[in-house]
């Protein structure tokens, strides 16, 4: 992995993780949101009525308000000029009804789990609520449309609203303009004994961004956008304590603001996630003994397989539940089952997992394929190897070979020999710094370029070990957990470009597209199939992954293909 610090190089100290306090992690998924397309029962009914009723209380008092308004010294007059919001007693009951349901978690859970399997008793007794209220139909009509009404009017006055704050921000910001200290008093700053002064630093990351946002309009007059970005840097690698080579590579993928919000995720664990093996249980079963056991689990509404683990009980290790010892599960991050979801691999397939230690994607591809046909799990790493080793016996895999090669060898140990390679390949981990904050000072141009360079050579050897005969293509899937350009688009470029392969989708419904331009590079118009995952998009850890479809069994690329990659 290169995973080798360079302790040389003293960086400022920024908060880093421990001296900020953690939030609860956030979940980029709601497990509710996937009951939208229920059909409405009589209490739901009866729910959007009082909403109804509610809403148009809500519109007369704030009619009230706004007549009050106009009365100096009124008592909503000072009720407004705090920001508070009153509650009325309906409010309340429903603030309460539903901070109950909160603390019923973990029934939810069981609940959105065991939905589709309800008993036939529930199913009756909702029919025959539906029955009941199917005289209600049209009074309903009228009062969603009401509610229409009443919500376009609110959103009116809302946008309103904001647009009046913003036009007040740009006249503020425009007389008394953001107030950004020199490049050299910034160095100075820097380069001073005293420990930096990490709250300024951090309000001036701020003001410079909102800068950056809209340069034109906001920058002070005789200084250059490269003197803001200049500043912009070395704030940033100090209050986060990063080395200004990878903050700078970071900067050139995201816009100053985005590159916040990944930084900050990167100070945050990402949530516990767990993949069922389904090849010993199932998920509802396995819920239900974890949720017995105390642990608060939620489903992965985008994966079959998946549970997040809310809570544990102190008494709990899920490392050592009998359920892990029975090889029910594996603590997996969630975004390491999208490589394997991207293979896509089938029952009596020829499978390599050429990077394969310490096991969590290879065990997965067995479960897919339900222990038949062949896997081979490869690494170079005996030590890591054993992990392989330990995770195939305990999770019940029979149908796999492991071996310790180079994964480069494969074309001459089993030329054209597999259905589909999956290369994890080993990377500079930019995309798990909230795992291993050393990452943040330990890598240089050195590392990312022999991590490129060996990136390159295993894809074209994984590309090589898929076959393409009697109209069957071969699949490759590449991933690492890096968000560098170097190490993804760059390393499937030059596979394009070297074999006769074409970029497909990835069938994954999340990700955001790879990058087909980046700093002035073209890649291949194609490379937007491609999936990057990021920590303060999806809470997950960065990823990036692409599918390659074999074309022919020759070792250079078509002279289509070459033409493809010239007119570019
Ligand atoms: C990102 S990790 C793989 C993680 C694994 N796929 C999983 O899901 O558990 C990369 C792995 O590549 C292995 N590796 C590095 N160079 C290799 C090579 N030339 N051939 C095969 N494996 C290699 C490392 O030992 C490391 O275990």
């Amino acid at each position: 992995m290169g995973r080798k610090a360079n302790f040389e190089e003293k960086q400022k100290k920024g908060p880093g993780k421990k001296a900020k306090k953690q939030q609860a992690p956030v979940y980029s998924f709601d497990v509710r949101e996937f009951d939208g397309n229920r059909k409405l029962t009589s209490r739901d009914k009866a729910r959007a009525k009082k909403r109804a009723l509610k809403a148009a209380a809500q519109q007369e008092r704030k009619a009230k308000k706004q007549k009050t308004a106009q009365q100096p010294n009124s008592k909503e007059d000072e009720l407004d000029s705090t920001g508070e919001e009153q509650f009325s007693p309906e409010e309340m009951a429903e603030l309460q009804e539903s901070a109950a349901a909160q603390g019923t978690q973990q029934e939810k859970t069981k609940k959105t789990l065991f939905g589709e399997e309800d008993s036939d008793e529930d199913k009756e007794e909702e029919e025959e609520e539906d029955d009941d209220s199917e005289g209600e139909e049209d009074s309903e009509d009228d009062i969603e449309t009401d509610i229409e009404k009443m919500s376009k009017k609110l959103e009116k006055e809302n946008q309103r609203r904001l647009a009046e704050g913003e036009a007040y921000m740009e006249e503020a910001t425009s007389k008394v303009g953001v107030q950004i200290p020199s490049l050299e008093e910034v160095k100075k700053e820097m380069d001073g004994e005293t420990e930096p002064d990490l709250p300024t630093i951090n309000s001036r990351i701020k003001d410079t961004a909102f800068i950056l946002a809209d340069f034109k309009k906001r920058h002070e007059e005789g200084r250059s956008r490269a003197e803001y970005m200049e500043i912009f840097l070395m704030d940033l690698s100090t209050y986060y304590s990063y080395n200004t080579f990878l903050m700078e590579k970071l900067l050139h993928m995201f816009g100053p603001s985005e590159l916040i919000e990944f930084l900050e995720a990167n100070e945050l664990p990402r949530p516990v996630t767990i993949r069922t093996n389904t090849l010993r249980t199932r998920r509802k079963v396995l819920a239900t003994s974890l949720i017995d056991r105390g642990v608060d689990v939620d489903i992965i509404p985008w994966s079959r397989v998946g549970l997040v683990v809310m809570r544990t009980p102190g008494n709990v290790t899920l490392g050592a539940t009998p359920e892990y010892l029975a090889g029910h599960y594996i603590l997996q991050g969630a975004s390491s089952f999208l490589p394997v979801m991207a293979l896509s691999p089938k029952e009596g397939e020829k499978i390599l997992d050429m990077c394969a230690a310490p096991g969590g994607k290879a065990t997965h591809i067995a479960a897919i394929m339900r222990n038949t046909g062949m896997l081979v799990a490869n690494d170079v790493n005996k030590d890591r190897v054993k992990a392989v080793v330990g995770n195939f016996h305990r999770l019940g895999i029979t149908n796999s070979v492991i071996t310790t090669n180079d994964g480069r060898c494969f074309p001459k140990i089993m030329p054209r020999g597999f259905d589909r390679v999956l290369l994890d390949a080993p990377c500079s981990g930019t995309g798990v710094i909230s795992k291993d904050e050393r990452v943040k000072v330990s890598k240089d141009p050195k590392d990312i370029n022999r991590c490129s360079h060996l990136q390159r050579e295993l894809l074209l050897a994984a590309i090589d070990s898929v076959h393409k005969f009697d109209g069957v293509n071969g699949y490759v899937v590449y991933s690492t957990c890096s968000v560098l350009v170097e190490e993804n688009e760059e390393v499937v470029e030059y596979a394009l470009k070297k074999r006769n392969v074409q970029l497909v989708p990835t069938g994954l419904d999340i990700g955001k597209p790879g990058f087909v331009n980046y700093r002035g590079k073209r890649f291949n118009s194609t490379m937007n199939v491609c999936k990057r995952i990021y920590p303060h998009s999806y809470n997950m850890d960065g990823f990036f992954i692409a599918k390659l479809k074999k074309m022919d069994d020759t070792e250079a690329p078509s002279q289509a293909a070459q033409a493809q990659v010239k007119g570019k």
